[in-house]
């Protein structure tokens, strides 16, 4: 059996960045920069106040109370075309450009207007309130760096930058076939024996969070003619997720028909739980990862395995997740020879501290406690019995990691 982190390795081995494609910015969140993004323009353009009040010379109001002549009005938008003499004052709103010879502003609650004259109660030293050109970014400078998926954040950033079209990846169309005799789809005749599908529908939302495009084939009967016809429709994908008929039973077919329709067959079968059947290979140029049928297994396996490749394939920077650490809330026993990812909440004590508590029922059956689990806690191959306190890595599936 492969250990999880040489699986990974040869997994990503198999994938590359995407050529880029343009979008506009209003529809570039979630989606990864091909290219660093310069900007177009300087932020702010000239020195701006930041506050409605009088743009002033800061010599002229070192003292005060001291009286002003107001010259003139500059609403943002519009600006005073003259340069600010001795003992003179501009009218001036927040977003405004300071007048020529103007180096301060005081805020118009520091001041009293009388006609052309303004009496300065409190003094500004130069530069309040001022916001100097460039004091966001200049043309010219990066902003955001290639391989960032972006946020609302950056989308903001980019069009503020005036950059109204972004050089993104492609997004992986992944597509993707559940297996199975016994599944039908939710909502759909339930006969005796029969359950109801699950995995696609749960990996087709993994691949869109993780800013993928899935493809969903549907779900394949446990025949190999059926199945072979099935398997055909992920030509031309960027890579195939099968979940089911992955084992060693008379019914799991899926390796023996993705090799008679010539795919050649990686590896199967890693020291992981759950997930322990799992199957790497690749059909003419698309890369086939075979998931477990279990509902779990074959999330836990994506979030481990696919997540990573799509993450290189949309041209991130480090499509492994680092490894986050946490104390355990509870005592574990010895672990045998499969790493295991056990699904567990996550909660700060009082110390700050983030505490990982695996559920005390781990069956790879178990939807519900997939969907409350905050993070996987990873126990490696052989790991001696752990104590309530032990540090432990961890998978989060959300807080600042994307949520799955
Ligand atoms: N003799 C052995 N039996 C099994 C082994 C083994 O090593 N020796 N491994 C076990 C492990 S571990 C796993 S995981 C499962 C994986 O089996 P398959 O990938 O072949 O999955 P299936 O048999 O098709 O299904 C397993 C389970 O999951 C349910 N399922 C399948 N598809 C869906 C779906 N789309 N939505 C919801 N649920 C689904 C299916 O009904 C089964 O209950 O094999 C063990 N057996
Ligand atoms: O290893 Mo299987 O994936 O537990 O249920």
């Amino acid at each position: 059996m492969q250990p999880v982190e040489d699986a990974r390795a040869r997994i990503l081995a198999a994938f590359a960045p995407l050529p880029a494609e343009t979008v506009n910015v209003a529809e570039a969140l979630g989606r990864v920069l091909a290219e660093d993004l310069t900007s177009r323009v300087t932020q702010p353009p000239k020195n701006l106040s930041a506050m409605d009040g009088y743009a002033v010379r800061a010599a002229d109001v070192a003292e005060a109370p001291v009286t002003l002549r107001v010259v003139g009005d500059v609403p943002a938008g519009s600006h005073y075309p003259g340069a600010l003499d001795v003992g003179e004052a501009v009218r001036i709103f927040t977003g405004g450009p300071l007048p020529a010879g103007a180096d301060t502003i005081v805020i118009q609650e520091n001041a009293t207007r009388d006609d052309d004259r303004v009496t300065i109660h409190q003094g500004a030293a130069a530069g309040t309130y001022v916001r100097p050109a460039g004091l966001d970014f200049t043309a010219g400078q990066i902003g955001i760096c290639a391989g960032r998926r972006l946020t609302s954040r950056d989308v903001g950033l980019a069009a503020a930058m005036n950059r109204p079209w972004l050089r993104v990846h492609r997004r992986p169309r992944v597509a993707i076939l559940a297996t199975g005799d016994e599944i039908v789809l939710p909502g759909d005749p339930l006969m005796e024996n029969q359950i109801v599908s699950s995995n696609g529908f749960a990996l087709a939302a993994f691949v869109q969070a993780c800013g993928g495009e899935p493809l969903h084939l549907g779900i394949a009967p446990d025949d190999a003619a059926a199945l072979g016809d099935m398997i055909d429709g992920a030509r031309g994908s960027d890579m195939l997720l099968t979940s089911g008929g992955a084992s060693v039973g008379q019914h799991d077919l899926v390796q023996d028909v993705l090799r008679r329709n010539g795919a050649e067959i990686d590896f199967w079968k890693i020291a992981m739980r759950p997930g322990k059947p799992l199957m790497f290979g690749r059909l003419g140029n698309t890369p086939v990862v075979g998931l477990p049928g279990n509902p779990v297994s074959s999330l836990v396996c994506a979030a481990i395995f696919a997540r990573p490749a799509i993450a290189r394939m949309l041209g991130q920077e480090s499509p492994v997740p680092e490894s986050a650490r946490a104390v355990l809330g509870c005592d574990l026993p010895a672990n045998d020879r499969r790493q295991d990812y056990l699904r567990a909440r996550l909660e700060t004590d009082g110390n700050g501290k983030q505490v990982a508590t695996p559920f005390n029922k781990q069956d790879s059956s178990m939807l519900t406690r997939m969907a409350r689990a905050d993070c996987l806690v990873v126990r490696p191959p052989e790991a001696p019995p752990a104590k309530a306190g032990d540090a432990v890595e961890i998978v989060p599936f959300g807080g600042g990691h994307l949520e799955i």
